[in-house]
Protein backbone atom coordinates (compact mmCIF):
# COMPACT_ATOMS: atom_id res chain seq x y z
CA UNK A 1 0.00 0.00 0.00
CA UNK A 2 1.57 3.45 -1.21
CA UNK A 3 1.99 6.27 1.90
CA UNK A 4 2.08 9.53 0.68
CA UNK A 5 4.00 12.00 3.11
CA UNK A 6 2.25 15.20 4.05
CA UNK A 7 5.05 18.25 5.08
CA UNK A 8 2.60 20.70 5.77
CA UNK A 9 -1.15 21.30 6.72
CA UNK A 10 -2.94 24.37 7.86
CA UNK A 11 -5.33 22.23 10.76
CA UNK A 12 -7.58 23.92 13.76
CA UNK A 13 -6.07 27.15 13.19
CA UNK A 14 -2.27 25.77 13.26
CA UNK A 15 0.50 24.92 11.36
CA UNK A 16 1.15 21.57 11.00
CA UNK A 17 4.74 20.55 9.42
CA UNK A 18 5.83 17.02 8.92
CA UNK A 19 9.36 17.09 11.24
CA UNK A 20 11.78 16.71 8.53
CA UNK A 21 14.69 16.42 10.64
CA UNK A 22 13.89 12.81 12.36
CA UNK A 23 13.01 11.33 8.84
CA UNK A 24 13.43 8.70 7.71
CA UNK A 25 13.21 6.73 10.93
CA UNK A 26 10.92 8.95 13.11
CA UNK A 27 7.61 10.24 11.68
CA UNK A 28 7.13 12.74 14.04
CA UNK A 29 4.09 16.07 13.41
CA UNK A 30 4.46 19.55 15.00
CA UNK A 31 2.05 22.31 15.62
CA UNK A 32 3.15 25.59 15.37
CA UNK A 33 1.61 29.22 16.25
CA UNK A 34 4.44 31.62 16.24
CA UNK A 35 6.40 33.33 13.68
CA UNK A 36 9.40 32.36 16.36
CA UNK A 37 8.85 28.70 16.61
CA UNK A 38 8.48 28.73 12.04
CA UNK A 39 11.47 30.64 11.71
CA UNK A 40 13.50 28.14 13.94
CA UNK A 41 11.84 25.01 11.95
CA UNK A 42 12.33 26.77 8.76
CA UNK A 43 16.11 27.39 9.87
CA UNK A 44 17.06 23.80 11.52
CA UNK A 45 15.58 22.08 8.32
CA UNK A 46 12.36 21.12 10.14
CA UNK A 47 11.19 21.81 6.84
CA UNK A 48 13.04 22.41 3.57
CA UNK A 49 12.81 22.86 0.02
CA UNK A 50 12.19 26.39 -1.86
CA UNK A 51 8.64 25.97 -1.98
CA UNK A 52 7.74 24.52 1.42
CA UNK A 53 9.62 27.12 2.76
CA UNK A 54 7.61 29.61 0.97
CA UNK A 55 4.20 28.22 1.95
CA UNK A 56 5.17 28.30 5.48
CA UNK A 57 6.87 31.49 5.82
CA UNK A 58 3.35 32.49 4.32
CA UNK A 59 1.32 31.21 7.17
CA UNK A 60 4.49 32.50 9.49
CA UNK A 61 3.30 35.67 8.37
CA UNK A 62 -0.11 35.05 9.20
CA UNK A 63 0.76 33.88 12.74
CA UNK A 64 2.94 36.36 13.41
CA UNK A 65 0.51 39.68 12.89
CA UNK A 66 -2.84 37.29 14.25
CA UNK A 67 -2.85 38.85 17.56
CA UNK A 68 -1.47 42.47 16.59
CA UNK A 69 -3.29 44.86 18.26
CA UNK A 70 -3.13 47.69 16.24
CA UNK A 71 -6.25 49.02 14.70
CA UNK A 72 -4.66 51.43 12.07
CA UNK A 73 -2.91 50.18 8.75
CA UNK A 74 -0.67 52.49 9.25
CA UNK A 75 1.01 50.70 12.77
CA UNK A 76 -0.40 47.17 11.57
CA UNK A 77 1.50 47.59 8.67
CA UNK A 78 4.57 48.66 10.64
CA UNK A 79 4.29 44.57 12.83
CA UNK A 80 3.93 43.13 9.71
CA UNK A 81 6.71 44.21 7.98
CA UNK A 82 8.82 43.66 11.20
CA UNK A 83 7.87 39.96 11.12
CA UNK A 84 8.18 39.64 7.21
CA UNK A 85 11.54 41.02 7.81
CA UNK A 86 12.32 38.62 10.34
CA UNK A 87 11.08 35.47 9.02
CA UNK A 88 13.15 36.73 5.78
CA UNK A 89 16.01 36.39 7.90
CA UNK A 90 15.69 32.60 8.59
CA UNK A 91 17.56 31.39 5.25
CA UNK A 92 19.49 33.53 2.46
CA UNK A 93 19.15 31.55 -0.74
CA UNK A 94 15.62 29.84 -1.45
CA UNK A 95 13.99 32.96 -3.43
CA UNK A 96 10.41 31.37 -2.43
CA UNK A 97 10.85 32.85 1.26
CA UNK A 98 10.95 35.98 -0.26
CA UNK A 99 8.68 35.92 -3.26
CA UNK A 100 5.85 34.65 -0.79
CA UNK A 101 6.51 36.75 2.20
CA UNK A 102 6.52 39.78 -0.46
CA UNK A 103 3.25 38.26 -2.51
CA UNK A 104 1.88 38.50 1.15
CA UNK A 105 2.61 42.00 1.78
CA UNK A 106 1.39 43.26 -1.53
CA UNK A 107 -1.96 41.17 -0.34
CA UNK A 108 -1.92 43.48 3.26
CA UNK A 109 -0.96 46.96 0.82
CA UNK A 110 -4.16 45.95 -2.12
CA UNK A 111 -6.03 45.51 0.89
CA UNK A 112 -5.46 48.26 3.43
CA UNK A 113 -8.98 50.00 3.04
CA UNK A 114 -10.46 46.91 5.56
CA UNK A 115 -10.54 46.95 9.08
CA UNK A 116 -7.54 45.00 10.45
CA UNK A 117 -9.74 42.03 11.73
CA UNK A 118 -11.11 41.89 8.15
CA UNK A 119 -7.09 42.01 6.60
CA UNK A 120 -6.05 39.60 8.85
CA UNK A 121 -8.73 36.76 7.20
CA UNK A 122 -7.44 37.85 3.85
CA UNK A 123 -4.26 37.17 4.68
CA UNK A 124 -4.63 33.95 5.84
CA UNK A 125 -6.88 33.05 2.60
CA UNK A 126 -3.80 34.39 0.62
CA UNK A 127 -1.37 31.86 2.15
CA UNK A 128 -3.70 29.05 1.93
CA UNK A 129 -3.81 30.29 -1.74
CA UNK A 130 -0.54 29.67 -2.24
CA UNK A 131 -0.29 26.51 -0.31
CA UNK A 132 -3.17 25.48 -2.79
CA UNK A 133 -1.75 26.40 -5.77
CA UNK A 134 1.61 24.83 -4.84
CA UNK A 135 0.18 21.37 -5.57
CA UNK A 136 -1.20 22.43 -8.87
CA UNK A 137 1.76 24.33 -9.89
CA UNK A 138 3.61 20.93 -9.29
CA UNK A 139 1.78 18.70 -11.30
CA UNK A 140 1.85 20.82 -14.29
CA UNK A 141 5.98 20.72 -13.96
CA UNK A 142 5.09 17.19 -14.07
CA UNK A 143 3.35 17.05 -16.99
CA UNK A 144 5.67 19.28 -19.23
CA UNK A 145 8.41 17.22 -17.96
CA UNK A 146 7.02 13.86 -19.05
CA UNK A 147 7.18 15.48 -22.31
CA UNK A 148 11.21 14.79 -22.19
CA UNK A 149 11.28 11.10 -20.62
CA UNK A 150 10.15 7.86 -21.93
CA UNK A 151 8.70 4.70 -20.92
CA UNK A 152 12.22 2.66 -19.55
CA UNK A 153 14.24 5.64 -18.65
CA UNK A 154 16.91 6.45 -15.40
CA UNK A 155 16.32 9.40 -14.20
CA UNK A 156 19.04 10.13 -11.56
CA UNK A 157 18.59 13.26 -8.80
CA UNK A 158 19.70 15.33 -6.29
CA UNK A 159 19.30 16.61 -2.72
CA UNK A 160 15.36 16.17 -2.54
CA UNK A 161 13.40 18.47 -4.96
CA UNK A 162 10.40 15.89 -4.04
CA UNK A 163 7.29 15.94 -2.11
CA UNK A 164 8.37 17.14 1.03
CA UNK A 165 10.19 20.13 -0.52
CA UNK A 166 6.73 21.33 -1.73
CA UNK A 167 3.62 20.55 -0.65
CA UNK A 168 2.95 17.59 -3.35
CA UNK A 169 4.20 16.05 -6.11
CA UNK A 170 7.81 17.82 -5.86
CA UNK A 171 9.42 19.43 -8.63
CA UNK A 172 12.16 16.94 -9.82
CA UNK A 173 9.97 13.35 -8.52
CA UNK A 174 6.70 15.46 -10.25
CA UNK A 175 7.13 13.22 -13.35
CA UNK A 176 8.30 10.28 -11.30
CA UNK A 177 4.86 10.42 -9.61
CA UNK A 178 3.29 10.90 -13.32
CA UNK A 179 5.16 8.36 -14.70
CA UNK A 180 4.31 5.74 -12.01
CA UNK A 181 0.21 6.81 -12.50
CA UNK A 182 1.02 5.91 -16.50
CA UNK A 183 2.48 2.95 -15.21
CA UNK A 184 5.96 3.32 -16.55
CA UNK A 185 8.48 1.04 -15.96
CA UNK A 186 11.98 3.51 -14.59
CA UNK A 187 14.42 3.81 -12.32
CA UNK A 188 15.64 6.53 -10.23
CA UNK A 189 18.91 6.94 -9.08
CA UNK A 190 19.05 9.03 -5.89
CA UNK A 191 22.42 10.73 -4.75
CA UNK A 192 22.46 10.17 -0.65
CA UNK A 193 23.84 14.20 -0.85
CA UNK A 194 25.74 15.20 2.01
CA UNK A 195 26.08 16.68 4.38
CA UNK A 196 22.50 16.53 5.40
CA UNK A 197 21.53 13.48 3.08
CA UNK A 198 17.84 14.86 2.07
CA UNK A 199 18.13 11.75 -1.32
CA UNK A 200 19.02 8.91 0.93
CA UNK A 201 16.74 10.17 4.02
CA UNK A 202 14.11 11.90 2.47
CA UNK A 203 14.06 11.20 -1.58
CA UNK A 204 14.96 7.30 -1.11
CA UNK A 205 12.28 7.49 1.32
CA UNK A 206 9.27 9.22 -0.07
CA UNK A 207 9.51 7.22 -3.30
CA UNK A 208 10.00 4.20 -1.60
CA UNK A 209 6.54 4.52 -0.24
CA UNK A 210 5.30 5.81 -3.40
CA UNK A 211 6.13 2.31 -4.96
CA UNK A 212 8.89 3.62 -7.07
CA UNK A 213 12.03 2.09 -7.78
CA UNK A 214 14.83 4.13 -6.45
CA UNK A 215 18.36 3.46 -5.52
CA UNK A 216 20.64 5.27 -3.21
CA UNK A 217 24.17 6.07 -4.63
CA UNK A 218 26.83 7.68 -2.78
CA UNK A 219 27.43 11.29 -4.03
CA UNK A 220 31.03 10.38 -5.75
CA UNK A 221 28.97 7.72 -7.42
CA UNK A 222 27.31 9.68 -10.21
CA UNK A 223 29.76 9.52 -12.98
CA UNK A 224 30.10 5.26 -12.44
CA UNK A 225 26.48 4.87 -13.46
CA UNK A 226 26.50 7.61 -15.89
CA UNK A 227 29.65 5.56 -17.62
CA UNK A 228 27.69 2.34 -16.61
CA UNK A 229 24.53 4.07 -19.55
CA UNK A 230 22.09 3.47 -16.14
CA UNK A 231 21.31 7.38 -16.54
CA UNK A 232 19.71 8.74 -19.28
CA UNK A 233 18.30 12.01 -17.77
CA UNK A 234 19.52 13.66 -14.59
CA UNK A 235 16.28 16.13 -13.52
CA UNK A 236 16.78 18.40 -10.10
CA UNK A 237 15.29 21.14 -8.29
CA UNK A 238 16.03 24.30 -7.74
CA UNK A 239 16.39 27.11 -4.56
CA UNK A 240 16.58 30.27 -7.06
CA UNK A 241 17.44 30.53 -10.75
CA UNK A 242 18.76 34.24 -11.87
CA UNK A 243 17.38 35.89 -14.91
CA UNK A 244 20.39 34.63 -17.18
CA UNK A 245 19.67 31.19 -16.26
CA UNK A 246 22.08 30.33 -14.00
CA UNK A 247 20.83 27.75 -11.23
CA UNK A 248 21.53 27.94 -7.50
CA UNK A 249 20.74 24.32 -5.88
CA UNK A 250 21.62 21.90 -3.54
CA UNK A 251 25.81 21.76 -3.02
CA UNK A 252 26.70 19.31 -5.53
CA UNK A 253 24.25 19.92 -8.50
CA UNK A 254 27.59 22.10 -10.20
CA UNK A 255 29.01 18.84 -10.37
CA UNK A 256 26.68 16.52 -11.59
CA UNK A 257 25.74 19.16 -14.55
CA UNK A 258 29.54 18.79 -15.69
CA UNK A 259 29.48 15.49 -15.43
CA UNK A 260 25.66 15.05 -17.38
CA UNK A 261 27.55 17.76 -20.08
CA UNK A 262 30.99 15.20 -20.39
CA UNK A 263 28.45 11.99 -20.86
CA UNK A 264 26.11 13.35 -22.97
CA UNK A 265 22.95 12.74 -20.38
CA UNK A 266 20.17 15.37 -20.46
CA UNK A 267 20.15 18.16 -17.36
CA UNK A 268 16.92 19.07 -16.30
CA UNK A 269 15.94 21.61 -13.78
CA UNK A 270 12.47 21.16 -12.39
CA UNK A 271 11.02 24.56 -10.60
CA UNK A 272 8.22 26.61 -10.64
CA UNK A 273 8.06 30.22 -12.05
CA UNK A 274 8.35 31.48 -8.28
CA UNK A 275 11.74 30.23 -8.13
CA UNK A 276 13.09 32.19 -10.74
CA UNK A 277 14.47 35.83 -9.84
CA UNK A 278 14.47 38.09 -12.77
CA UNK A 279 16.03 40.65 -10.06
CA UNK A 280 19.03 38.67 -9.28
CA UNK A 281 20.91 38.85 -13.04
CA UNK A 282 23.51 36.00 -12.85
CA UNK A 283 24.37 33.33 -10.83
CA UNK A 284 26.70 35.38 -9.13
CA UNK A 285 24.44 37.83 -7.45
CA UNK A 286 22.66 34.79 -5.22
CA UNK A 287 23.37 34.60 -1.63
CA UNK A 288 24.64 31.26 -0.98
CA UNK A 289 23.84 30.04 2.84
CA UNK A 290 26.71 28.43 4.74
CA UNK A 291 25.80 26.11 7.12
CA UNK A 292 27.17 25.13 10.56
CA UNK A 293 30.54 22.77 9.89
CA UNK A 294 28.96 20.20 12.53
CA UNK A 295 26.63 19.49 9.90
CA UNK A 296 30.15 17.49 7.93
CA UNK A 297 32.13 16.32 10.75
CA UNK A 298 29.55 15.66 13.38
CA UNK A 299 26.08 14.43 11.75
CA UNK A 300 25.37 11.40 13.75
CA UNK A 301 26.59 12.82 16.97
CA UNK A 302 29.90 11.22 15.90
CA UNK A 303 32.53 13.25 14.93
CA UNK A 304 34.04 11.59 11.75
CA UNK A 305 37.08 13.94 12.01
CA UNK A 306 38.88 16.00 14.58
CA UNK A 307 36.52 18.13 16.22
CA UNK A 308 37.25 21.56 15.24
CA UNK A 309 38.36 20.82 12.51
CA UNK A 310 38.20 23.59 9.14
CA UNK A 311 35.00 23.20 7.23
CA UNK A 312 33.85 24.66 4.25
CA UNK A 313 29.86 23.65 3.99
CA UNK A 314 28.40 25.96 1.52
CA UNK A 315 24.79 24.28 1.67
CA UNK A 316 24.44 25.97 -2.56
CA UNK A 317 26.25 25.94 -5.30
CA UNK A 318 25.59 27.19 -9.02
CA UNK A 319 25.24 25.79 -11.85
CA UNK A 320 26.00 27.91 -15.10
CA UNK A 321 22.88 28.18 -17.37
CA UNK A 322 25.36 26.64 -20.26
CA UNK A 323 25.04 23.63 -18.25
CA UNK A 324 21.33 23.31 -17.77
CA UNK A 325 19.57 21.55 -20.79
CA UNK A 326 16.04 22.85 -20.03
CA UNK A 327 14.64 24.79 -17.46
CA UNK A 328 10.88 22.90 -16.68
CA UNK A 329 8.46 25.01 -15.54
CA UNK A 330 4.61 25.06 -14.90
CA UNK A 331 3.97 27.50 -17.48
CA UNK A 332 6.75 25.22 -20.14
CA UNK A 333 10.11 24.63 -20.86
CA UNK A 334 12.44 27.61 -21.38
CA UNK A 335 16.01 26.65 -23.32
CA UNK A 336 19.10 28.70 -24.51
CA UNK A 337 18.88 31.59 -24.56
CA UNK A 338 17.52 31.55 -21.24
CA UNK A 339 18.45 35.50 -20.93
CA UNK A 340 15.74 36.21 -23.45
CA UNK A 341 13.80 33.00 -23.12
CA UNK A 342 12.81 33.90 -19.48
CA UNK A 343 12.19 37.16 -20.00
CA UNK A 344 9.81 36.42 -22.71
CA UNK A 345 8.12 34.05 -20.47
CA UNK A 346 7.65 36.82 -17.71
CA UNK A 347 6.13 39.28 -19.77
CA UNK A 348 4.26 37.12 -22.04
CA UNK A 349 2.60 35.58 -18.19
CA UNK A 350 2.86 38.90 -16.55
CA UNK A 351 4.13 37.08 -13.99
CA UNK A 352 5.96 39.13 -10.91
C1 LIG B 1 12.02 21.90 -4.91
S1 LIG B 1 13.12 21.97 -3.57
C2 LIG B 1 14.41 22.90 -4.11
C3 LIG B 1 15.72 22.64 -3.39
O1 LIG B 1 15.73 22.86 -1.95
C4 LIG B 1 16.63 21.93 -1.33
O2 LIG B 1 17.51 22.55 -0.42
P1 LIG B 1 17.29 22.40 1.20
O3 LIG B 1 17.01 20.94 1.47
O4 LIG B 1 18.59 22.90 1.81
O5 LIG B 1 16.12 23.31 1.54
C5 LIG B 1 17.42 21.37 -2.50
O6 LIG B 1 18.42 22.28 -2.94
C6 LIG B 1 16.31 21.26 -3.53
O7 LIG B 1 16.74 20.95 -4.81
Amino acid sequence: METELKPIEWKNHKLVLLDQTRLPNEMVYEEFETAESIWDAIKVMKVRGAPAIGVTAAYGLYLGIRDATENSFEDFWKELKKVSDFLASSRPTAVNLFWALERMEKTAIANNHLDVSELKNVLLKEAIKIHKEDEITNRKIGENALTLLHDGIGILTHCNAGALATTKYGTATAPMYLAKEKGWNFKVYADETRPRLQGSALTALELQLAGIDVTIITDNMAATVMSQRKVNAVIVGADRIAANGDVANKIGTLGLSILANYYNIPFYVAAPTSTIDMKTKTGKDIPIEERDPEEVINRFGQYTALKNSKVYNPAFDVTPHENVTAIITEKGIIREPYEKNLKDLFEESKIG
